[in-house]
């Protein structure tokens, strides 16, 4: 199960909320978020071009999304092997991801070049398992982008990024985000009002039936 959105939108809340209410229904959760930070060294070039780092890496587009791919293929075997093991994986960001932002990025919507270069490096030539579904929580991109400076504000190391700062790259991104839900992309995609808040128990509850 993938949780996608926007910088902020509550990804991470999302998924430590989801969790325990999974164990405290008796289900085991196995959780890991993209990029790895700190486990590849793929997501940890990523982080530090998004931080100036690296001459004009971040200005490559398709540069970056090749090294967000590659952390996730550096994962395709754990990932499998969580799968086994637990009766739900939760990936926080996954290729999806990867086709919003560089979509957004290029100023091309779903239907466009990149989302199916993304789809075919991705799935078709690094065989990353495709996810049973996705969930989108959405939120405005003026409150994502509240939300993640007021967590950059109250959490060490983690100073707002290039992406996260520019506000015209998260709308066009939210707008991607919403076609490749409209689209099924890759696998069916559930739509989380992350305003007015998730039913945590209904969501849990449904996962488990599903
Ligand atoms: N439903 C919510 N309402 C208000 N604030 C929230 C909500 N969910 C998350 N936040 C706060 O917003 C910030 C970003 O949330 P986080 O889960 O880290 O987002 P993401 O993983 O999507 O970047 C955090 O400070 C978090 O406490
Ligand atoms: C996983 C992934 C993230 N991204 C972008 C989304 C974010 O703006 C940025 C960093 O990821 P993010 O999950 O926001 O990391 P953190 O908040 O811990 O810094 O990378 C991609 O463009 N492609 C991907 O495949």
């Amino acid at each position: 199960m993938v949780i996608e959105g926007l910088d902020g939108a509550g990804k991470r809340t999302l998924a430590d909320g989801l969790t325990a209410e999974l164990n405290a229904k008796g289900a085991s959760v196995a959780s890991l978020a993209f990029p790895r930070y700190g486990k590849s060294l793929h997501a940890d070039l990523v982080k530090e071009a998004l931080h100036r780092g690296h001459g004009d890496l971040a200005d490559s587009v398709y540069g970056m999304a090749v090294l967000y791919a590659l952390d996730r293929s550096g994962a395709a075997d754990e990932i499998r092997a969580l799968r086994d093991a637990h009766d739900v994986v939760l990936l926080d960001r996954y290729v999806a991801s990867n086709a919003a932002y560089a979509a957004a990025r290029l100023r091309q919507d779903a239907a466009g070049e990149v989302v199916k270069w993304v789809w075919e490096l991705e799935v078709g030539r690094f065989g990353l398992p495709r996810p049973d579904a996705h969930l989108l929580l959405r939120v405005a991109p003026a409150v994502a982008a509240e939300r993640a400076e007021r967590r950059a504000a109250a959490e060490a190391d983690r100073e707002r990024d290039a992406f996260e700062t520019d506000d015209g790259l998260q709308r066009r991104c939210a707008a991607v985000y919403d076609e490749l839900a409209a689209s099924g992309w890759l696998a069916p995609w559930h739509v989380l009002d992350g305003v007015a808040g998730v039913d945590l128990e209904a969501l849990a509850k449904s996962l488990l039936t599903a």
